[in-house]
Parts: C-alpha cells; structure tokens; sequence
C-alpha cells in the first residue's frame, strides 16, 4: 500500500514558491518554520524534486531537538527517510541532503540515469529505479509503502507537485500564504508542468482547515476522490 502523501508549501500572496531565477525566498515566519518541523518529525520519510536540489541544496533534517528526542524516544530515527526524484541522477554527490544528519537517504532515477552517476551517488543512498524517461512516481509509492513508510511529506517544488497531482497521489495540501509578491510569469508555482485543460482533470479539494498564523494564512485541503 502506498503512503499517506501531505504536500506541504509556502507561497507568496501571488503563488509564487520562488523568485524567476530559482533563489529561494523566506515566506514563512517562525511559526510557520516550527509549524513545518512538526509536520516534518510526524513523518517516515520526506521528499523533494531534483530541480529543489539544484536550486536550494536543502539538508531537509527535523530542526527542533525536542522533536528529534521525541523521535529517537518512540525508536523512530533522528530524520525522516530523506527522498529525491531525480529521473537522470543529476543529485550533487556532495549535496547537504547526502550528508548533513544521520540517517537513510533514497535517490529515485529512472532507466535514463547514467550509470557513472548512479555509482557516484550510491555510497551514499539506495537507489530505486523506476520508469523509461521520468521517475514513475505510482511504482515509486508502492515500493516506499512496501518499505514500511507510511507518512510521506513532499515539500516540492513545482515540478514534482504537478506530477504528483496528474497522479493522483496527493492526499493533502497544506500551504502557508505569505505576506510577499514575488510576481513573474516564469517563477515556480506549486503545481507546475503543462498544467491541465479539461475541467474533469483538476484536482478538487475539500477545505479542513484555515488560520491566521504569523503574517499570512496557513491552510489544509484534503484532496477529494
Ligand atoms: N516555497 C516552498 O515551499 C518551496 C519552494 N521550492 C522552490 O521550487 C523550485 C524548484 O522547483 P522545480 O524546478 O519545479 O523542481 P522540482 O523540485 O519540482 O523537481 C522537478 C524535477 O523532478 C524530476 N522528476 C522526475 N520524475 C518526475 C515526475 N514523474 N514528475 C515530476 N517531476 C519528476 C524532473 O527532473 C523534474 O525536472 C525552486 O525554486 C525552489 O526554491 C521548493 C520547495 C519548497
Ligand atoms: N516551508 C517553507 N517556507 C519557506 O519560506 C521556504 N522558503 C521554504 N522553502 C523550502 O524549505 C526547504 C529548506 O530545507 P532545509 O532548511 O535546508 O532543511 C527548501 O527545500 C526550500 O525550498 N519552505
């Protein structure tokens, strides 16, 4: 079976994730941050797209010591299971990702990543290869589920979101609307990709919850069936 899937971003008040060029930018206030670390520590595994890589080299590790001891003291590890879709193996050998924290790592190619690469990334994480081109992301969830990880959070980007969503894996949104405009028609958004055209192939939420939290609004959908 496959996990429980949160997506869990923060946009600007114009939808934005960051600016044109990919600089990450601070949205969320503190209590967004610690908001997100809660979510972060009640998960078996968290995972990001290569392009987030790329453009943040996140260590994507539980940042509260409390929550850490909380987890060690349920004989849960330090961090989730840290997760990277990366169809061709372009993941950095020395991102922070690999390294900063202890605990398992799992980089998700496809049959198009070199194999100079994979050798290169492979003493550093499993790799699970699934898909021709792009990582087929239905397979991917059956053999994390198959794993024991039942509590996925994503935290992005866009790219990864979208296909997410064209596959019907998402089962929360939660986002925080922050108090900034980004603007630009070519800065990432949290459902990217080419998008959909028929109305019978959007995803319909159903709102759970909405509040006021530093200067913007953090809301939770649950992705209707
Ligand atoms: N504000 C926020 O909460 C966050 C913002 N970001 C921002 O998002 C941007 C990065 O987003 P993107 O460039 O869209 O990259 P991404 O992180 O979504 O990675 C996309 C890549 O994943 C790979 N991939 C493999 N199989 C796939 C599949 N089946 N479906 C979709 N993708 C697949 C492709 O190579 C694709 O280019 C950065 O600017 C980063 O700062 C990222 C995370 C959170
Ligand atoms: N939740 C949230 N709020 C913001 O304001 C952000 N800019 C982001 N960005 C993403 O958070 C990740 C940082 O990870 P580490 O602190 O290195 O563990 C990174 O992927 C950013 O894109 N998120």
């Amino acid at each position: 079976m496959r996990p429980y899937i949160l997506v869990n971003v923060a946009v600007s008040a114009d939808g934005k994730l960051s600016t044109r060029e990919r600089r990450q930018v601070k949205i969320s206030g503190t209590d967004d941050f610690a908001r997100v670390d809660i979510i972060k520590s009640g998960a078996d595994a968290i995972m990001v797209g290569i392009g987030t890589i790329l453009a943040d080299d996140p260590s994507l590790t539980v940042k509260s010591p409390e929550r850490i001891a909380d987890r060690l003291s349920t004989g849960r590890p330090e961090h989730p299971i840290r997760i990277i879709i990366d169809s061709k193996a372009r993941t950095p050998p020395n991102a922070k990702i690999l390294h900063k924290g202890p605990g398992k790592r799992i980089v998700a190619v496809s049959s198009a990543a070199p194999e100079e690469r994979i050798a290169a990334l492979s003493p550093h994480a499993e790799i699970i290869s699934t898909g021709s081109e792009e990582v087929d992301l239905v397979v991917l969830m059956e053999k994390l589920g198959s794993q024991g990880i039942k509590r996925l959070m994503v935290e992005g980007g866009g790219t990864l979101i979208a296909g997410l969503f064209n596959a019907g894996l998402v089962d929360q949104l939660s986002m925080f609307i922050g108090n900034i405009i980004i603007g630009g028609s070519s800065a990432p958004t949290l459902a990217d990709g080419p998008g959909w055209t028929q109305e019978t192939d959007f995803t319909k939420l159903e709102l759970m919850q909405i509040q006021q939290l530093d200067q913007g609004v953090q809301i939770d959908w649950r992705v209707r069936r």
